[in-house]
């Protein structure tokens, strides 16, 4: 992919550690290219905010404009704002950029005043000029005291947040990330808010205690617009900017005599970084314990009637799922009795997707489960059962959600382009692959999506461990020939790591 332009959008920090120079060093260091639109020329050290110039809005105008005729960015991260004159010339100008070019991803910072306490904008929050650029922007990132600023909404409760957001929202805003560093009822954990009018979810990490967060919501927003970039989902490109964030602040000291800036690092890989994925408006059961232990999977085959089963696990096969989408209750049924049957009698392992409670009823190895299905299913009827479960995940929001679960496999997909399923996520590649093989840490994984016999060697030299495919065995012409090439290969990479 081609370094991916991200356009910083802000007040100059003579400082060096909030504002454009936190922006482009966190736009360099997750992989984009950074280029600087200033609004403000600001005197600042780490003690105070001694001077703010806004430029002239002529030369705001002209960094725009040059920039539009070669460097088009693919994001926008825009922070301080000078005054009402700039708003309403970014909004008309983002509009422009949108009609003639691919339209970029705009994250917005609104930041209003300094960590020192110094207000740094005079924009009069409600005023239209505010409410016209809301309206261009995919994502706004406000603190509590921002949110409350710009709504008049006071910060109370979660309620209060998704009443605050949903104003937000109606502004023609895609979504609200509600940074909850400094709420009142966070102690432990520093917890963040997303709302996007269909969706509600937290990002928690553990509270880093430390003065020396100078920059932190500029770098959170600029990572996240370079994550966005990158083709990265909104919730992966939250996962991947707090990530880059806790690294900092873990790792920040002081400079000047004052608070220092947050460190940078690069693009985060340790998963002691990444947050928790919590649904906002689901809780898993409390008593929930970690499921029954997997070991490797291997070669995983994923088939559609028990005949399927009959034909592959006198192969060799030792673990199946049995992934019915359309059949009659009592078809179904008895294609499941059957296939775990068959299971015991190969003493292989039988998955059974979906069908969670005829999976319990009559005595499965496991059940596979897809994200949307875990707030439906009884995950402690499963668990309690002694069942494996297996869930799938496409990606950094997706895979901490399930992680905090305890399965006892995870999926990865969809590592390639598949026919077999419409996917509603991008294909993932085997560079995202080996960055979530690092995130499981422990649960056993298998790949899926678009895993052909010629691409095997490449997917297992990721590192993972399984290999589940649909087509690749259904539709070969000789479907046992194959079988036992994919065993072949998934024994012979077993023999060379042993
Ligand atoms: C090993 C494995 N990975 C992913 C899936 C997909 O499961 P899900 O998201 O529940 O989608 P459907 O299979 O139900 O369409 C899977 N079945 N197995
Ligand atoms: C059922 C399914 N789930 C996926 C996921 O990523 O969750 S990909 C997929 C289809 C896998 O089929 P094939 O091997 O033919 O590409
Ligand atoms: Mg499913």
């Amino acid at each position: 992919m081609k370094t991916p332009i991200i356009w910083c959008i802000g007040g100059s920090d003579s400082g060096g550690g909030a504002g454009i120079q936190a922006d482009l060093l966190a736009v360099r260091g997750m992989g984009g290219h950074a280029c600087s639109v200033i609004s403000a020329v600001t005197a600042q050290n780490s003690l105070r905010v001694a001077h703010i110039q806004a430029v002239s809005l002529e030369s705001f105008t002209a960094q725009l404009n040059c920039l539009a005729q070669d460097l088009f960015p693919q994001a926008l991260k825009i922070g301080m704002l000078a005054d009402s004159l700039q708003l309403h010339c970014l909004a008309e100008f983002i509009a422009w950029l949108k009609r003639v070019g691919k339209p970029p991803l705009v994250v917005w910072d609104p930041v209003l005043r300094a960590s020192s306490g110094a207000a740094l904008s005079e924009i009069k929050p409600g005023d239209n000029d505010v409410t016209a650029l809301l309206g261009q922007v995919d994502i706004l990132t406000p603190n509590a005291q921002e949110l409350e600023l710009l709504t008049g909404v006071s910060p109370t409760s979660p309620d209060a947040l998704a009443a605050a957001a949903q104003k937000l929202l109606q502004t023609g805003c895609g979504a609200v990330l509600v940074k909850g560093g400094h709420l009142a009822w966070q102690a432990e954990t520093a917890e963040d808010y997303y709302f996007d009018g269909q969706d509600y979810r937290r990002f928690g990490s553990v509270r880093i205690d430390t003065p020396h967060s100078h920059g932190s919501g500029c770098t959170l927003a600029s990572a996240m617009a370079t994550a966005l970039a990158l083709d990265y989902p909104v919730e992966d490109a939250i996962c991947l900017a707090k990530a880059y964030v806790n690294r900092g602040l873990r790792q920040a000291s002081a400079v000047g005599e004052g608070p220092g800036p947050l460190s940078h690092q690069g693009w985060p890989k340790d998963v002691a970084y990444f947050p928790a994925v919590i649904p906002g408006n689901w809780q898993p059961p409390k008593a929930l314990q970690p499921f029954a232990e997997e070991s490797e999977l291997g070669l995983y085959p994923i088939v559609d009637s028990a005949d399927w089963v009959e034909r592959l696990l006198p192969l060799g096969v030792n673990c199946i799922q049995l992934r019915i989408k359309k059949a009659r209750k009592t078809d179904l049924e008895e294609q499941i009795i059957r296939a775990i049957k068959l299971g015991r009698d190969h003493e292989a392992r039988v998955y059974i997707n979906d069908h969670w409670q005829l999976a319990i009823r009559h005595g499965a190895h496991g059940v596979h489960l897809g994200q949307e299905d875990l707030q439906t299913a009884d995950l402690l009827a499963i668990q309690q059962a002694g069942l494996r479960l297996g869930i799938s995940t496409h990606g950094y929001a997706e895979l901490q959600l399930a992680k905090s679960l305890s399965p006892s496999y995870l999926a990865l997909g969809h590592l390639f382009a598949t026919k077999t399923k419409q996917m509603p996520s991008k294909p993932q590649g085997l560079t995202r692959l080996r960055q979530y093989l690092i995130l499981a840490e422990g649960v056993p994984t298998v790949a899926i999506g678009g895993i052909s016999v010629e691409r095997v060697p490449e997917v297992l030299a990721s590192g993972i461990r399984g290999i589940a495919l649909v087509s690749a065995i259904r539709d070969a012409a000789n479907p046992e020939a194959t079988t036992r090439t994919l065993l072949n290969m998934l024994e012979k990479r077993h023999a060379d790591r042993a």
